[in-house]
């Protein structure tokens, strides 16, 4: 299967609340890489993985990391394509730093931030699919379909008795 995603965390211990991310590209059959860099460890590396993935033929990029989480705005320095960065929850804040630090992106470097942790996890995957479904219909179908199946199972469930 052609890789489209990159996905990278800052850390092995991420690992766990990103679970739902590689099994989501699974469900939707979408090849993917994950890599485990860091833009405040191994800053060389990083830079190196983002601004070749273009050639590479990545179409989107996925970028998880806690606390002073810069990872996903330092790829986005050095890449055209499409961040997407998922803030991973802290024990010392709960989150919120990586929150804002994914978020708070100066004009000019964009990073689409999703929800914190195993949420957030989920839907960067989708919206990456969602991302790429823009230049391939078979992709963009399999978005419909999901949808369509997630409304009919909430709907299943819409009566409380
Ligand atoms: N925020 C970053 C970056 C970065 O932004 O480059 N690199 C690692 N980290 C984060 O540090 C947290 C703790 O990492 P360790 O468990 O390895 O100490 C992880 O959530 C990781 O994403």
């Amino acid at each position: 299967m052609e890789t489209k995603v990159l996905v990278v965390m800052g850390s092995r211990s991420d690992l766990p609340a990103m679970e739902g991310c590689m099994k989501q590209l699974d469900d939707f059959k979408i090849g993917y890489e994950v890599r485990v860099l860091s833009a405040h460890r191994t800053p060389n590396e990083v830079i190196k993985l983002s601004s070749e993935a273009k050639n590479r033929g990545i179409k989107v990029i996925i970028a998880a990391a806690g606390g002073a989480a810069h990872l996903a705005g330092v790829i986005a320095s050095s890449t055209p394509l499409p961040v997407i960065g998922i803030p991973m929850q802290t024990s010392a804040l709960g989150g919120m730093d990586s929150l804002l630090s994914t978020v708070q992106m100066p004009q000019g470097v964009p990073v689409a931030t999703v929800a914190i942790g195993k949420a957030g996890a989920r839907n960067a995957a989708i919206l990456a699919c969602q991302m790429i479904g823009l230049a391939d219909e078979a992709v963009q179908k399999t978005i419909e379909d999901f949808k369509k199946e997630q409304a009919e199972n909430v709907l299943a469930q819409s009566i409380v008795e």
